[in-house]
């Protein structure tokens, strides 16, 4: 039997009208399976035959030639496809092996290499450079006090720092939770003038914490009123001139000391001031506060700490003065801290305080020189009030209620064991039952006097419209503190990428993975050469239709989508998951969110490029499917957005440790609604499909599935293929969009939850 050879395509003609016969045994089994189903022989002398892989077969259909080099032909071609001019196309492909993206990704890998490893190789040299520093200046860091000579006050002036005449008064102030059986801070009453270093004393649990909270105006006393120069709920409107240095030392991952110090300056100091400027006012805090050797140590990160607990004590309240506050609150600043040094750093404070500023901060066991040199103290016991005033008349104060205190103890230590309880008063008014309670109960009856005296103070601070206009200058300062937003935004973007960069290992395990990913789903599609879709003859050849395969090309979607899930869902996760308390802390202290957020997004970006090109690059090149490589590197792309971002809504909605696990979940589940499995044509018949396509997954299947039918539709019935399936054709930026939308939407969603989630820990 001579074979005759046709074609088939929109213009194909045979010589002879087609016909049919029924296929031998070994051409049925062929035809019978779901890929490679063609017989490549005709089954009767007028039977045309589809024009073979690696060949084509050009009008009218009678002769068939080899695919020349650089291009590819598939099954039914007409006119051979070229190829990419990376590709791999030897003379007879039926498939293009892709190059493009290995090429782009070897050569991007390098200069990440690059970017990674040489400031690393350097900053080795740099901190060998640093330790022999250190070693000659360790001796210098003992004289702290020397050192702590108040460069601070040598920092860049401007006139925005000129403190003004603020006032703090509190009166009655209470604070209750709904669910606790009794106030955390009941009834404390006090004022706080400008220039004051003021401490709060008290065993733990005491309250002390949550009386700064309450001054600060971060919580709202349930009763009572806290005023700034007889002004209500000010402090809340003036944080950007407020300092607070949380007890816990939060602090950005992966970056030197003098990049974190910096950041805060560029972003919260006075608006003019120039670079050089911020330089200067940086060094100048480090040497204060005497760390000045350690400028180009990484801090570290929550878990592995590179300096010392008191170096991070000290970088975290740097970052804090340098934003040159007109009122700083210090929680347990010297916890951490050898002696020598807290009495250093007290001394600086005392300093600050001298040039205005409010000074307030909670001291745990102060020695006595500590003790001496504030100008205030507040003494708290079970949220209450035992005394508030000055120290010196503190051990007076006491001994009248009966209280014996040695004239060579230590005040601060005898003021606490009162407060806890472990000393015994030797008047007959005072038990050792609720001792704290009848010393409160105490110093209430005697803070008649003192009210009047607070009264007195408030009354000329009404009277004085000046001290209200100080009021209204000091927001209008703070509303011109800080950095613009496109420049916060600048600032947290460099510093976001520093902080990728210098952790190389999860980097590029990340590109990794999804790598890896890609060369899984791709290996599992090898065997089909690149034969991804069988459908029925266009007429007039329906009848040399075999067994149709409309289901891999959904399959491979829902493959794409799960992969990537399994691969992105855990660094969406710690892009916004692991800072939290960063992001508290800086919020706190006026940042803007926005441009925080913005900031990380953006430094997302790369990294989720560089993850999608490895992947497509595996997958390409060992799936072969006929479609565009930089289309589908854009459908990948897109597809990695939305799973980082959904990844990230979970992660500021909930807890760090349920995070990975959630969002992976979640993201497997928005990758199954695919529309696979389900078939979407089911999924229309239950009317559910409103479900599907709020999943991404079904968006991106049904680009791939276009993808593929578009360069299949001159030889199958593709429009059958679709009614079966359930998916549309011929819109494909619809479907790139509405992922887009879809990814979008998530980050909006983590805005949100950003904003809204832990809003007490943002004040
Ligand atoms: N969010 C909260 N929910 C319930 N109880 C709280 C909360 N915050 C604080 N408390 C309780 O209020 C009391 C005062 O807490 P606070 O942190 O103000 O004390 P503190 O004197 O600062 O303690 P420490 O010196 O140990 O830091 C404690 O008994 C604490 O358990």
């Amino acid at each position: 039997m001579t074979a005759k050879t046709s074609t088939l395509g929109p213009e194909s003609k045979g010589i002879e009208p087609p016909q049919y016969c029924a296929p031998t045994k070994e051409c049925l089994a062929v035809r019978l399976q779901t890929v490679e189903n063609t017989c490549n022989q005709p089954q009767g002398l007028y039977e045309p035959i589809v024009c073979t892989k690696g060949h084509y077969c050009p009008r009218p259909g009678d002769q068939r030639y080899i695919c020349p080099a650089k291009h590819y032909c598939p099954l039914g071609t007409e006119s051979p496809v070229k190829c990419g001019p990376l590709s791999v196309c030897p003379s007879g492909s039926s498939r293009e092996f892709h190059l493009d993206g290995f090429v782009v990704a070897l050569v991007l890998d390098i200069i990440l290499l690059i970017i990674i490893f040489v400031p690393l190789h350097l900053r080795v040299h740099k901190l060998d450079f640093k330790r022999y520093r250190q070693d000659s200046q360790s001796s210098s860091e003992e004289d702290l006090e020397a050192a702590a000579r108040p460069t601070f006050l040598s920092m860049p002036s401007d006139h925005e720092t000129d403190y003004p005449n603020i006032s703090i008064i509190y009166q009655d102030i209470t604070f209750e939770l709904s669910e606790s059986t009794r106030p955390l801070v009941s009834s404390i009453s006090g004022s706080i003038q400008r220039g004051m270093l003021c401490g709060i004393l008290g065993p733990s649990g005491a309250g002390k914490t949550t009386l700064m909270r309450l001054l600060m105006g971060k919580l709202e006393p349930t009763k009572g009123i806290v005023e700034v120069n007889g002004m209500q709920t000010t402090l809340s409107r003036l944080k950007k001139l407020t300092g607070y240095v949380p007890s816990d030392d939060i602090l950005p991952s992966h970056l030197t000391v003098y990049e974190t110090i910096l950041h805060a300056c560029r972003v919260r100091g006075p608006r003019k001031w120039s670079d050089e400027q911020r330089s200067v006012a940086t060094q100048s805090i480090m040497q204060s506060l005497g760390i000045l050797h350690i400028q180009h140590q990484l801090v570290g990160d929550q878990v592995m700490s590179l300096i010392s607990s008191g170096q991070r004590k000290r970088v975290s309240i740097a970052m804090e003065l340098i934003a040159a506050p007109m009122m700083l609150f210090l929680d347990e600043p010297t916890s951490g801290l050898d002696s020598t040094t807290a009495m250093a750093l007290i001394d600086l404070l005392k300093k600050i305080s001298e040039t205005g500023v409010i000074v307030v901060c909670i001291l745990h066991q102060p020695r006595q020189e500590i003790f001496d040199a504030l100008d205030h103290v507040m003494l708290m016991a079970d949220g209450m009030q035992l005394y508030e005033g000055s120290p010196g008349e503190a051990a007076g104060y006491f001994c009248s209620q009966g209280f014996d205190i040695p004239k060579d103890a230590n005040p601060a230590d005898c003021l606490l064991d009162i407060a806890a309880s472990k000393a015994r008063s030797a008047s007959p008014h005072i038990g050792t039952v609720n001792m704290a309670q009848q010393l409160a109960r105490m110093w209430e009856q005697q803070q008649c006097i003192q009210h009047e005296a607070i009264q007195h103070t408030k009354d000329k601070t009404e009277s004085n419209d000046l001290s209200r206009d100080i009021v209204v200058d000091l927001e209008h300062t703070a509303a011109l503190r800080g950095a613009s937003w496109l420049r916060q935004v600048q600032y947290s973007h460099v510093r976001a990428m520093k902080q990728q960069l210098r952790q190389p290992i999860s980097l590029l395990l990340e590109i990794a993975v999804g790598g890896v990913a890609g060369l899984l789903i791709g290996l599992g599609l090898y065997s089909n050469k690149g034969m991804h879709f069988q459908g029925v003859y266009l007429t007039p050849f329906e009848m040399l239709s075999s067994a149709v395969d409309y289901s891999t090309v959904p399959k491979i979607g829902n493959m794409i989508t799960l992969a990537i899930a399994l691969a992105a869902s855990a660094p969406g996760v710690s892009t916004f998951g692991d800072e939290k308390s960063l992001y508290w802390r800086e919020a706190a202290a006026g940042h803007r969110r926005s441009a925080y957020f913005t900031a990380k997004v953006l430094a997302t970006i790369p990294r989720m490029a560089l993850s999608s090109l490895h992947f497509t690059s595996f997958y390409a090149i060992l799936a072969t499917p006929s479609i565009n490589f930089w289309l589908l590197y854009v459908l990948v792309l897109l597809y990695f957005y939305c799973v980082y971002g959904l990844a990230s809504a979970v992660s500021v909605a909930v807890k760090r440790e349920n995070g990975a696990l959630l969002a992976m979940i979640l993201c497997l589940i928005i990758g199954a609604f695919g529309g696979y499995a389900p078939m979407l044509s089911n999924v229309q018949s239950w009317h559910l499909e409103w479900l599907w396509r709020m999943c991404p997954g079904t968006w991106l299947t049904e680009a791939y599935f276009d993808l593929v039918l578009k360069r299949v539709e001159h030889l199958y019935d593709v429009h059958a293929a679709a009614a079966w399936t359930g998916f549309s054709l011929g819109r494909t930026s619809l479907d790139v969009l509405m992922i887009l939308v879809i990814g979008t939407f998530y980050r909006a969603l983590t805005f949100v939850g950003l904003v809204y989630f832990d809003r007490d820990k943002q004040r």
